[in-house]
């Protein structure tokens, strides 16, 4: 008909015109997400990456399985070719991989191409590309291997990862958890629920002011687990931690050198402060003479407040501060007044409860259904023994009825020594935790399994008004 009727001029015109309105229109939309962007790396496709691993699918043919010898767990990864489908608010997408051969001396480029109906696209192009790389990030913590920061450390085990600055820095493997962690449940779900809270208040904190950090104060016996705490605080917050050793700074200069060059997300930990005698109670202390010696050239009680919640405590984000010591008598006032520690962790003596905890990890199922197990419960009760030396006899032996055994003549012996010592133990896990709650309140629960809750005014020497009213006090038994 084209040739029959229409002018050899506009026959090529008609004919694109009625192909255009005949060909059906596709209802699809194709993003392509290249590996680089420029001369960058595409965070999208990085993301992309990661994200797809978690949405592998029973309907995936061909997989990609890696691992570095740094690596704990295996990379998986969809194959060339490879669809997976997934689904956002209702909507569904499909991802494929795409990777164009390698030619002489190319290098091999690669993208995803992700398929949706076109009606979805502001849909897809903002809030779901942002589901992804958050996503993503949220993976990528779970994924990370932490890091141990000190300045002791001269070679680092890892050359990538580590921040910049002089900090010698490991891998952090400790394999304390909450779960693993002898200690009273609501001490160990106040923790939880405090340092859950504290991620989420970004806002909060840029809203009333405040540093976003937020300081712990751990004590207690050796051997109670305040170091085994921090390592189940980093595990639990995929936080890093620094290990600032006091001792071996030199003065307030250096220390804030030292702790500007941390990185945020992290954990800064002071062990054993009461062994630096300028954070000793200086009431207490009758070497006034040492004190003033150390004011010189050595680092300050109001050097480390400044960083606490003086002018310098603002420098990072995400911060948590984690003091340890063995005699929280010895610490001077100052540093124990409120707004300085949000939260006291009495990391006390073993308690039956924790006893379990410790005989689940040590010896599994086995151990809690022995007949021995109950009777050692109540001797841990009533003696003040250690989770570490309570950890040292369960590991004596893989049988369960040589292990008990042993470990009641172990706490038994330890009854007797101790009720020479003094004839009666308390022994309570204590939190005392700073909240934004009106009242001030202490409760505590014993091992005689006596409640009580009393009000509780700031009435402990050296502390001021300030924050009095914005204290909660929470004292539970294991
Ligand atoms: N509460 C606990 N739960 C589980 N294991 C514990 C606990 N306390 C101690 N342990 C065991 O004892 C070992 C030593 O404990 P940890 O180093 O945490 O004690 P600490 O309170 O930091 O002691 P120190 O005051 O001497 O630094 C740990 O590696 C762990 O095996
Ligand atoms: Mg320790």
């Amino acid at each position: 008909m084209l040739h029959d009727f229409v002018p050899e001029q506009l026959r090529t015109y008609f004919s694109r015109l009625l192909d255009r309105f005949f060909t059906p229109k596709s209802k699809t939309l194709t993003v392509i997400i290249d590996e680089n962007f420029g001369s960058y790396r595409n965070q999208v496709f990085d993301a992309a990456e990661l994200y797809l691993r978690s949405k592998i699918g029973p309907e995936t043919e061909r997989l990609r399985v890696g691992k570095t010898p740094k690596q704990k767990h295996f990379t998986i990864s969809i194959e060339k070719g490879e669809e997976i489908v997934d689904s956002f608010e209702g909507s569904e997408v499909k991802w494929s991989y795409v990777q164009s051969e390698k030619e002489k001396g190319e290098q091999v480029k690669r993208h995803y191409e992700l398929t949706f109906e076109k009606k979805l696209r502001e849909k897809i192009t903002s809030s779901y590309l942002t589901h992804v790389v958050a996503e993503s990030e949220e993976i990528k913590r779970s994924l990370r291997v932490l890091k141990l920061y000190s300045k002791d450390l001269y070679e680092t085990d890892d050359d990538d990862g580590c921040a910049g600055g002089n900090w010698g820095c490991i891998s952090l493997e400790h394999p304390s958890t909450f779960e693993t962690l002898a200690m009273d449940p609501n001490a160990k779900k106040k923790i939880i629920g405090d340092l859950d809270r504290f991620l989420k208040r970004r806002e909060f904190y840029k809203r009333v002011g405040k540093a976003w950090k937020r300081g712990y104060l751990l004590y207690g016996p050796p051997g109670t687990g305040k170091s085994s705490l921090i390592a189940a605080m980093a595990n639990y917050l995929k936080f890093d931690v620094f290990d600032l050793e006091l001792s071996s700074i030199y003065d307030n200069g250096q220390l804030k050198r030292i702790l500007l060059s941390t990185t945020n997300r992290s954990i800064l930990v002071f062990e054993d402060i009461d062994c630096n005698s300028e954070v000793r109670d200086r009431e207490a202390d009758d070497d006034d003479q040492e004190i003033k010696r150390n004011n010189n050239g050595r680092v300050t009680l109001s050097g480390i407040l400044n960083f606490i919640d003086g002018l310098w405590s603002s420098f990072g984000d995400e911060r948590i501060i984690v003091f340890t010591t063995n005699h929280k008598e010895r610490l001077d006032p100052a540093l124990l007044r409120p707004g300085r520690m949000d939260m006291h962790i009495n990391m006390s003596y073993c308690t039956g409860l924790g006893f379990r905890t410790l005989v689940s990890n040590y010896l599994g199922l086995d151990g809690l259904n022995h007949p021995l197990c109950e009777e050692i419960e109540r001797l841990v009760d009533s003696t003040e023994v250690t989770p570490a030396e309570l950890a040292e006899e369960l590991m004596q032996d893989d049988d369960c009825d040589v292990i008990l055994p042993g470990v009641v003549s172990f706490v038994e012996k330890r009854k007797v020594e101790r009720s020479k010592a003094k004839d009666s133990v308390s022994i309570c896990n204590e939190v005392v935790v700073k909240t934004d709650d009106d009242d001030d309140e202490k409760q505590s629960v014993c091992t005689n399994g006596m409640r009580n809750r009393k009000k509780q005014a700031g009435k402990r020497k050296g502390r001021g008004a300030r924050n009095v009213n914005a204290r909660t006090y929470l004292q539970v038994g294991m």
